[in-house]
């Protein structure tokens, strides 16, 4: 069993291709099959180095690895060698029809209220004229000849799936300049790659009759092809996903500080009815089910990823995110400030908050409450029940209670009005830096 995933090194990944590539691992890693990474390079002028370094960076931070891969335009003369058999059995011909051309012809079929599909105008070409537009130093573009079946599978996602060729033009597989096109290459590298599995996005059902077609005249059984194409997700309002508008990358997400098992394991659930878990894809594997994906589309909604990713850190354990933490931060320090995180990052706040220097806000009308609160500051050594005493203290001696006795002390330590319980945050402030604090804020 072989799978791939095959994206184009054209922007950043994005959730959409993330979700592909997750299924395909998960579906994988399941059953005990290989996994392909191809980069699918062709588009010369769109591809770009960075790109592939920056994906290949991407699906390892999301927890993903892969047996083999390849670039596509490494292996350009497999294309080229395919290509000529397909010319030697009549199923790629060669074409002449400038675009300017194909338009005209796809207006006036409109206008005749017909389907605008190529009329193979070429195939009508009498061996003098095919002679003469060579001679004349045209160079011919090739189409595939597409069978008039209607290929049909079982697909694992959208149930039984059929595409009917004759509705379609047949497509271009080589331009004239010799490049092969995605629609031929991907036949021919899942072909002579020994590709079992084709899970992919719902954007490629047409061409899987098509590449089935394609796969045929090469001398593929189809029956050796399993597929599976997932509903596309879009933005929050609907939206549809692009590499080249850079919406919703995993680098975006990354550096907003999203943490992969959230991702992970808030793509691994969507479009199913199951509850996301925060988890790294290995983690996943055994609770996963091609056949739990939903047919519709379903939306990306960064408000749920950002749930889930308080969720993992909640309950993460210091060991999975120290490398992320600050130099000097310890596992009490986790253990304080874990459960008040959105994203891992804001540890950093609070890490300043107990070991840097902090000057509190103003706080009008409260200086003489300060003051009180600084004079009642027990003798260390200091532990969990230090902030209770205190302000049991400064409750009975000042009356006050509720926000008014806490908000203006939290304010003062640690700059916030929301944040760790002061029980367990105070003790690694430690007394020096309260009662500098409680004494700056006291004089603002
Ligand atoms: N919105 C989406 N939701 C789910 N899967 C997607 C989405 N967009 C693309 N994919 C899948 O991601 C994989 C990689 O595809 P590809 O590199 O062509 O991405 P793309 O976003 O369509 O690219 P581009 O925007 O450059 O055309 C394919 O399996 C494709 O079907």
């Amino acid at each position: 069993m072989k799978l791939r995933f095959a994206p184009s090194p054209t922007g950043l990944l994005h959730v959409g291709n993330a979700r592909a590539a997750l299924v395909n691992w998960l579906f994988a890693r399941q059953r005990g099959g290989t996994v392909l990474l191809r980069l699918d390079d062709t588009d010369l002028e769109r591809s770009k180095a960075e790109y592939a370094v920056a994906l290949e960076e991407d699906l390892r931070w999301l927890g993903l690895d892969w047996d083999e891969s390849f670039r596509q335009s490494d292996r350009l003369p497999r294309y080229a060698a395919a290509a000529e058999r397909l010319k030697a059995s009549g199923h790629l011909y060669p074409c002449f029809e400038s675009e300017e051309e194909l338009r005209s012809k796809r207006e006036q079929q409109l206008r005749q209220g017909r389907p605008p599909i190529y009329d193979r105008g070429a195939l009508k070409m009498t061996p003098d004229q095919l002679a003469r537009a060579l001679a004349n130093g045209k160079v011919p573009y090739w189409r595939f000849r597409l069978s008039n079946r209607s290929p049909e599978w079982q697909d694992g996602v959208l149930g039984r799936r059929a595409v009917k060729l004759p509705s379609l033009s047949d497509p271009v597989l080589v331009r004239a300049d010799g490049s092969p096109l995605y629609t031929f290459t991907s036949v021919v590298d899942d072909l002579e790659g020994g590709v079992t599995h084709i899970i992919r996005g719902e954007d490629h059902v047409t061409n899987t009759g098509v590449q089935l077609d394609i796969w045929a005249a090469l001398g593929g059984d189809p029956r050796a092809l399993s597929f599976a194409h997932l509903p596309l997700l879009t933005d929050a309002d609907g939206g549809p996903l692009s590499k080249r508008l850079g919406s919703l990358s995993l680098r975006q997400l990354r550096r907003d500080g999203v943490e992969p098992a959230a991702l992970a394991g808030y793509l691994a659930a969507l479009g199913t009815s199951h509850d996301p878990v925060p988890a790294m894809p290995a983690a996943l594997v055994t609770g996963f089910d091609l056949t739990a994906i939903s047919k519709s589309p379903a939306r990306f909604d960064v408000q749920q990823l950002l749930a889930l990713n308080r969720r993992h850190l909640h309950t993460a354990s210091f060991d999975s995110v120290r490398a992320q933490l600050p130099e000097g931060a310890d596992e009490e320090f986790w253990l304080v400030v874990r459960d008040n995180l959105d994203l891992l990052g804001e540890a950093k706040l609070w890490f300043e908050v107990v070991r840097g220097t902090l000057v509190p806000p103003p706080q009008p009308g409260e200086a003489e409450y300060l003051r009180a609160a600084l004079a009642a500051l027990p003798p260390e050594p200091w532990d969990a029940t230090t902030w209770g005493a205190w302000t049991e203290a400064l409750k009975s001696a000042t009356g006050r209670k509720g926000k008014p006795l806490f908000l203006p002390l939290r304010l003062a330590l640690t700059g916030e009005e929301h944040g760790p319980d002061l029980k367990t945050l105070l003790p690694l402030i430690g007394r020096e830096k309260a009662a500098l604090r409680l004494r700056v804020a006291a004089e603002g």
